[in-house]
Protein backbone atom coordinates (compact mmCIF):
# COMPACT_ATOMS: atom_id res chain seq x y z
CA UNK A 1 0.00 0.00 0.00
CA UNK A 2 1.22 3.70 -0.05
CA UNK A 3 2.09 5.14 2.51
CA UNK A 4 4.33 7.91 3.91
CA UNK A 5 6.96 7.46 6.19
CA UNK A 6 7.48 10.44 9.11
CA UNK A 7 9.99 9.45 11.51
CA UNK A 8 13.51 8.10 9.75
CA UNK A 9 17.07 9.86 11.23
CA UNK A 10 18.73 9.73 7.81
CA UNK A 11 21.84 8.68 9.97
CA UNK A 12 20.13 5.77 10.92
CA UNK A 13 20.24 4.84 7.04
CA UNK A 14 23.56 4.49 7.00
CA UNK A 15 23.98 0.32 6.52
CA UNK A 16 27.57 -0.76 7.97
CA UNK A 17 28.60 -1.78 3.86
CA UNK A 18 28.30 1.93 3.67
CA UNK A 19 30.28 2.87 7.04
CA UNK A 20 32.97 0.99 5.96
CA UNK A 21 32.70 2.48 2.68
CA UNK A 22 33.14 5.68 3.30
CA UNK A 23 35.42 4.88 5.93
CA UNK A 24 37.53 4.07 3.64
CA UNK A 25 36.77 6.91 0.96
CA UNK A 26 37.57 9.96 3.83
CA UNK A 27 40.43 7.43 5.37
CA UNK A 28 38.83 7.57 8.57
CA UNK A 29 39.76 4.04 10.94
CA UNK A 30 36.98 2.06 12.65
CA UNK A 31 38.03 0.19 15.36
CA UNK A 32 35.84 -3.18 13.89
CA UNK A 33 38.02 -5.56 11.16
CA UNK A 34 34.71 -6.14 9.48
CA UNK A 35 31.30 -5.10 8.09
CA UNK A 36 30.03 -8.51 9.97
CA UNK A 37 32.22 -7.26 13.34
CA UNK A 38 30.22 -3.83 13.15
CA UNK A 39 26.70 -5.67 12.87
CA UNK A 40 27.28 -8.11 15.52
CA UNK A 41 27.52 -4.93 17.95
CA UNK A 42 24.39 -4.01 17.41
CA UNK A 43 22.81 -5.46 20.17
CA UNK A 44 21.03 -2.90 22.37
CA UNK A 45 20.12 -2.68 25.79
CA UNK A 46 18.61 0.93 26.01
CA UNK A 47 18.13 4.16 23.71
CA UNK A 48 21.82 5.20 25.08
CA UNK A 49 23.81 2.40 24.07
CA UNK A 50 22.45 2.93 20.67
CA UNK A 51 23.42 6.16 20.38
CA UNK A 52 26.58 5.50 21.04
CA UNK A 53 26.60 3.44 18.32
CA UNK A 54 24.72 5.78 16.07
CA UNK A 55 26.95 8.60 16.86
CA UNK A 56 30.14 6.86 16.22
CA UNK A 57 28.92 5.61 12.69
CA UNK A 58 27.76 9.14 11.59
CA UNK A 59 31.09 9.73 12.12
CA UNK A 60 32.50 8.95 8.59
CA UNK A 61 30.48 11.32 7.07
CA UNK A 62 32.72 14.30 5.39
CA UNK A 63 31.37 15.53 2.22
CA UNK A 64 28.28 16.87 0.28
CA UNK A 65 28.44 13.74 -1.50
CA UNK A 66 28.87 11.33 1.17
CA UNK A 67 25.45 13.12 2.63
CA UNK A 68 23.30 13.15 -0.76
CA UNK A 69 24.07 9.39 -1.33
CA UNK A 70 23.12 8.29 2.25
CA UNK A 71 19.67 9.88 1.50
CA UNK A 72 19.77 8.44 -2.03
CA UNK A 73 19.78 5.20 -0.62
CA UNK A 74 17.52 5.55 1.80
CA UNK A 75 15.20 6.82 -0.40
CA UNK A 76 15.71 4.33 -2.98
CA UNK A 77 14.93 1.69 -0.70
CA UNK A 78 12.04 3.25 0.67
CA UNK A 79 10.66 4.08 -2.34
CA UNK A 80 10.73 -0.34 -3.27
CA UNK A 81 8.64 -0.14 -0.05
CA UNK A 82 5.73 1.87 -1.64
CA UNK A 83 6.89 5.07 0.78
CA UNK A 84 5.31 8.12 -1.48
CA UNK A 85 6.53 10.39 0.53
CA UNK A 86 9.65 10.60 3.23
CA UNK A 87 9.82 13.54 6.43
CA UNK A 88 13.83 12.95 7.22
CA UNK A 89 15.44 14.28 10.29
CA UNK A 90 18.73 14.94 10.50
CA UNK A 91 21.02 15.72 13.09
CA UNK A 92 23.18 18.48 11.95
CA UNK A 93 24.88 18.68 15.56
CA UNK A 94 26.15 15.75 15.16
CA UNK A 95 28.40 16.67 12.09
CA UNK A 96 28.81 20.50 12.89
CA UNK A 97 31.08 19.22 16.10
CA UNK A 98 33.42 17.51 13.90
CA UNK A 99 33.75 20.27 11.53
CA UNK A 100 31.67 19.42 8.97
CA UNK A 101 30.19 22.60 7.98
CA UNK A 102 26.27 23.01 8.11
CA UNK A 103 25.99 23.97 4.38
CA UNK A 104 27.87 20.56 3.55
CA UNK A 105 25.11 18.68 5.45
CA UNK A 106 21.93 20.31 4.29
CA UNK A 107 23.18 20.75 0.60
CA UNK A 108 23.78 17.14 0.02
CA UNK A 109 20.58 16.01 1.51
CA UNK A 110 18.75 18.36 -0.21
CA UNK A 111 19.93 17.37 -3.29
CA UNK A 112 19.54 13.85 -2.67
CA UNK A 113 15.93 14.08 -2.17
CA UNK A 114 15.20 16.16 -5.68
CA UNK A 115 17.25 13.27 -6.99
CA UNK A 116 15.15 11.09 -5.76
CA UNK A 117 11.83 13.05 -6.66
CA UNK A 118 13.41 12.58 -10.81
CA UNK A 119 14.43 8.66 -10.51
CA UNK A 120 11.98 7.14 -8.55
CA UNK A 121 9.08 9.30 -8.22
CA UNK A 122 9.19 9.76 -3.78
CA UNK A 123 8.60 13.12 -2.42
CA UNK A 124 11.29 14.09 0.66
CA UNK A 125 11.22 16.85 3.00
CA UNK A 126 13.82 17.65 5.91
CA UNK A 127 13.47 18.03 9.25
CA UNK A 128 16.64 19.48 11.20
CA UNK A 129 16.56 17.97 14.78
CA UNK A 130 18.24 19.54 17.70
CA UNK A 131 20.26 17.26 20.27
CA UNK A 132 18.55 17.20 23.49
CA UNK A 133 21.86 15.84 25.47
CA UNK A 134 23.46 19.15 24.55
CA UNK A 135 22.25 22.67 25.51
CA UNK A 136 19.60 25.17 25.29
CA UNK A 137 22.57 28.04 23.65
CA UNK A 138 23.93 25.11 21.15
CA UNK A 139 20.61 24.78 20.11
CA UNK A 140 20.14 28.32 19.40
CA UNK A 141 23.64 28.74 17.53
CA UNK A 142 22.94 25.80 15.54
CA UNK A 143 19.79 27.40 14.51
CA UNK A 144 21.47 30.47 13.55
CA UNK A 145 24.03 28.22 10.95
CA UNK A 146 21.03 26.68 9.42
CA UNK A 147 18.94 29.72 8.82
CA UNK A 148 20.60 31.31 5.51
CA UNK A 149 19.73 26.80 4.32
CA UNK A 150 16.03 27.74 5.58
CA UNK A 151 14.86 26.91 2.34
CA UNK A 152 15.76 23.02 2.63
CA UNK A 153 13.87 22.02 5.58
CA UNK A 154 10.19 22.18 6.49
CA UNK A 155 10.44 22.07 10.84
CA UNK A 156 12.45 21.05 13.54
CA UNK A 157 12.30 18.02 16.15
CA UNK A 158 14.30 17.02 19.17
CA UNK A 159 16.10 13.70 19.23
CA UNK A 160 18.86 11.87 21.28
CA UNK A 161 19.29 10.66 24.97
CA UNK A 162 15.57 11.61 26.24
CA UNK A 163 15.58 10.75 30.54
CA UNK A 164 17.35 14.09 32.27
CA UNK A 165 17.10 16.00 29.00
CA UNK A 166 12.52 17.11 28.98
CA UNK A 167 11.30 19.00 26.36
CA UNK A 168 11.09 22.26 28.77
CA UNK A 169 15.09 22.95 28.12
CA UNK A 170 14.20 23.70 24.55
CA UNK A 171 11.06 26.16 24.83
CA UNK A 172 12.88 29.28 24.10
CA UNK A 173 14.83 27.93 20.81
CA UNK A 174 10.99 25.82 19.58
CA UNK A 175 9.18 29.25 20.42
CA UNK A 176 11.75 31.15 17.97
CA UNK A 177 11.01 28.35 15.24
CA UNK A 178 7.41 28.76 15.48
CA UNK A 179 8.19 32.28 14.81
CA UNK A 180 9.82 31.81 11.78
CA UNK A 181 7.28 29.32 10.48
CA UNK A 182 9.08 25.83 11.40
CA UNK A 183 6.88 22.68 11.89
CA UNK A 184 7.19 21.53 15.43
CA UNK A 185 7.86 17.75 16.18
CA UNK A 186 9.18 16.20 19.15
CA UNK A 187 10.58 12.94 20.11
CA UNK A 188 8.61 11.82 23.52
CA UNK A 189 7.46 9.62 25.31
CA UNK A 190 10.16 7.17 24.26
CA UNK A 191 11.64 6.33 27.32
CA UNK A 192 10.49 9.13 29.43
CA UNK A 193 7.29 9.81 30.96
CA UNK A 194 4.28 11.00 29.63
CA UNK A 195 4.75 14.35 31.50
CA UNK A 196 7.55 14.72 28.65
CA UNK A 197 4.80 14.48 26.20
CA UNK A 198 2.44 17.29 27.81
CA UNK A 199 5.33 19.90 28.09
CA UNK A 200 6.18 18.87 23.66
CA UNK A 201 2.62 19.17 23.25
CA UNK A 202 2.16 22.57 25.79
CA UNK A 203 5.32 24.05 26.12
CA UNK A 204 7.00 23.66 22.48
CA UNK A 205 3.85 23.11 20.68
CA UNK A 206 4.69 20.02 18.53
CA UNK A 207 2.31 19.52 15.87
CA UNK A 208 2.94 15.37 16.22
CA UNK A 209 4.70 13.24 18.81
CA UNK A 210 7.51 11.38 18.07
CA UNK A 211 7.04 7.65 19.63
CA UNK A 212 4.83 8.68 22.40
CA UNK A 213 3.91 4.87 23.34
CA UNK A 214 4.47 5.93 26.82
CA UNK A 215 0.99 7.39 26.61
CA UNK A 216 -1.16 4.50 27.51
CA UNK A 217 0.30 5.15 31.70
CA UNK A 218 -1.88 8.30 30.73
CA UNK A 219 -5.29 8.21 30.22
CA UNK A 220 -6.33 12.30 30.55
CA UNK A 221 -3.09 12.36 28.25
CA UNK A 222 -4.73 9.37 26.18
CA UNK A 223 -8.03 11.67 25.37
CA UNK A 224 -6.24 14.32 24.41
CA UNK A 225 -3.82 13.11 21.68
CA UNK A 226 -7.59 11.11 20.58
CA UNK A 227 -9.35 14.60 20.63
CA UNK A 228 -6.84 16.90 19.00
CA UNK A 229 -5.99 13.93 16.62
CA UNK A 230 -2.29 14.49 17.75
CA UNK A 231 -0.49 12.11 15.71
CA UNK A 232 1.81 9.51 16.98
CA UNK A 233 4.84 8.69 14.93
CA UNK A 234 5.61 5.17 16.25
CA UNK A 235 8.54 2.84 15.46
CA UNK A 236 8.18 -0.96 16.34
CA UNK A 237 10.96 -2.34 15.76
CA UNK A 238 13.10 0.16 17.53
CA UNK A 239 11.15 -0.21 20.36
CA UNK A 240 11.83 -4.01 20.41
CA UNK A 241 15.49 -3.76 19.82
CA UNK A 242 16.04 -0.57 22.17
CA UNK A 243 13.59 -3.13 25.18
CA UNK A 244 10.93 -0.57 25.31
CA UNK A 245 9.02 -3.66 23.79
CA UNK A 246 11.46 -6.38 24.35
CA UNK A 247 8.69 -8.60 22.76
CA UNK A 248 6.73 -6.99 19.88
CA UNK A 249 3.84 -9.02 20.99
CA UNK A 250 4.00 -6.78 23.63
CA UNK A 251 3.78 -3.66 21.37
CA UNK A 252 1.12 -1.04 21.85
CA UNK A 253 0.82 -0.41 18.16
CA UNK A 254 -2.84 -1.94 17.97
CA UNK A 255 -3.78 -0.96 20.91
CA UNK A 256 -3.24 3.24 20.22
CA UNK A 257 -5.22 2.52 17.22
CA UNK A 258 -8.11 0.77 18.85
CA UNK A 259 -7.80 3.73 21.42
CA UNK A 260 -8.43 6.11 18.62
CA UNK A 261 -5.65 7.85 18.49
CA UNK A 262 -3.73 8.61 14.59
CA UNK A 263 -0.61 6.44 15.38
CA UNK A 264 1.62 5.75 12.35
CA UNK A 265 4.06 3.58 11.70
CA UNK A 266 7.76 4.02 10.77
CA UNK A 267 11.53 2.68 10.80
CA UNK A 268 13.60 5.32 13.15
CA UNK A 269 17.06 3.81 12.09
CA UNK A 270 16.40 1.30 9.99
CA UNK A 271 19.64 -0.49 9.14
CA UNK A 272 20.33 -0.46 13.10
CA UNK A 273 16.66 -1.81 14.30
CA UNK A 274 16.79 -4.60 11.13
CA UNK A 275 13.77 -3.32 9.47
CA UNK A 276 12.29 -0.53 6.68
CA UNK A 277 9.01 0.27 6.96
CA UNK A 278 7.40 -2.82 5.16
CA UNK A 279 9.34 -5.02 8.04
CA UNK A 280 8.30 -2.70 10.48
CA UNK A 281 4.92 -3.29 9.46
CA UNK A 282 4.85 -6.85 8.78
CA UNK A 283 6.35 -8.14 11.62
CA UNK A 284 3.84 -5.66 14.11
CA UNK A 285 1.24 -6.89 12.46
CA UNK A 286 2.05 -11.12 12.73
CA UNK A 287 3.17 -10.14 16.43
CA UNK A 288 -0.18 -8.58 17.57
CA UNK A 289 -2.26 -9.79 15.43
CA UNK A 290 -3.37 -6.31 13.37
CA UNK A 291 -6.27 -6.87 10.85
CA UNK A 292 -6.95 -4.87 7.69
CA UNK A 293 -8.47 -2.27 9.21
CA UNK A 294 -5.42 -1.24 11.15
CA UNK A 295 -3.29 -1.29 7.69
CA UNK A 296 -5.45 1.03 6.40
CA UNK A 297 -5.60 3.49 9.57
CA UNK A 298 -2.02 3.33 9.22
CA UNK A 299 -1.11 4.26 5.63
CA UNK A 300 -4.64 7.01 6.04
CA UNK A 301 -2.91 8.19 9.15
CA UNK A 302 0.44 8.51 7.65
CA UNK A 303 -0.78 10.96 5.01
CA UNK A 304 -2.85 12.73 7.45
CA UNK A 305 -0.02 13.72 9.89
CA UNK A 306 2.22 14.65 6.88
CA UNK A 307 3.12 18.25 6.19
CA UNK A 308 2.69 17.59 2.32
CA UNK A 309 0.45 20.33 0.62
CA UNK A 310 -3.11 19.18 1.07
CA UNK A 311 -3.44 18.40 -2.98
CA UNK A 312 -0.63 15.79 -2.48
CA UNK A 313 -2.15 14.12 0.40
CA UNK A 314 -5.54 13.83 -1.51
CA UNK A 315 -3.93 12.44 -4.44
CA UNK A 316 -2.06 9.69 -2.14
CA UNK A 317 -5.39 8.72 -0.13
CA UNK A 318 -7.03 8.21 -3.62
CA UNK A 319 -3.91 5.86 -4.36
CA UNK A 320 -4.40 4.28 -1.23
CA UNK A 321 -8.27 3.70 -1.61
CA UNK A 322 -7.73 2.08 -5.15
CA UNK A 323 -5.35 -0.52 -3.41
CA UNK A 324 -8.01 -1.65 -1.52
CA UNK A 325 -10.66 -1.39 -3.42
CA UNK A 326 -8.68 -3.71 -5.64
CA UNK A 327 -7.76 -6.02 -2.60
CA UNK A 328 -11.41 -6.42 -1.80
CA UNK A 329 -12.19 -7.80 -5.19
N1 LIG B 1 14.97 6.45 18.52
C1 LIG B 1 15.65 7.58 18.76
N2 LIG B 1 15.39 8.28 19.87
C2 LIG B 1 16.06 9.39 20.15
N3 LIG B 1 17.00 9.89 19.36
C3 LIG B 1 17.30 9.24 18.23
N4 LIG B 1 18.19 9.49 17.27
C4 LIG B 1 18.12 8.52 16.37
N5 LIG B 1 17.18 7.62 16.72
C5 LIG B 1 16.65 8.06 17.89
ZN1 LIG C 1 13.64 8.65 16.33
Amino acid sequence: MPKAELHIHIEGSLEPQMIFELARRNGIALPYASVQDLRSAYAFTDLQSFLDLYYQGAGVLQTEEDFCEMALAYLARAAMDNVVHAEIFFDPQTHTERGVAMQTVVRGLARACEEAQQRHGISASLILSFLRHLSEREAFATLEQALPLREHFIGVGLDSSELGHPPEKFQRVFARCRELGLHIVAHAGEEGPPAYIWQALDLLRAERIDHGVQAVHDTALMQRLAAERVPLTVCPLSNQKLQVFPDLRQHNLKALLDGGLVATANSDDPAYFGGYLNDNLLQVFAATGMGVQHAWQLAAHSFEASFAPAADKARWMDQLAEVFERFAH
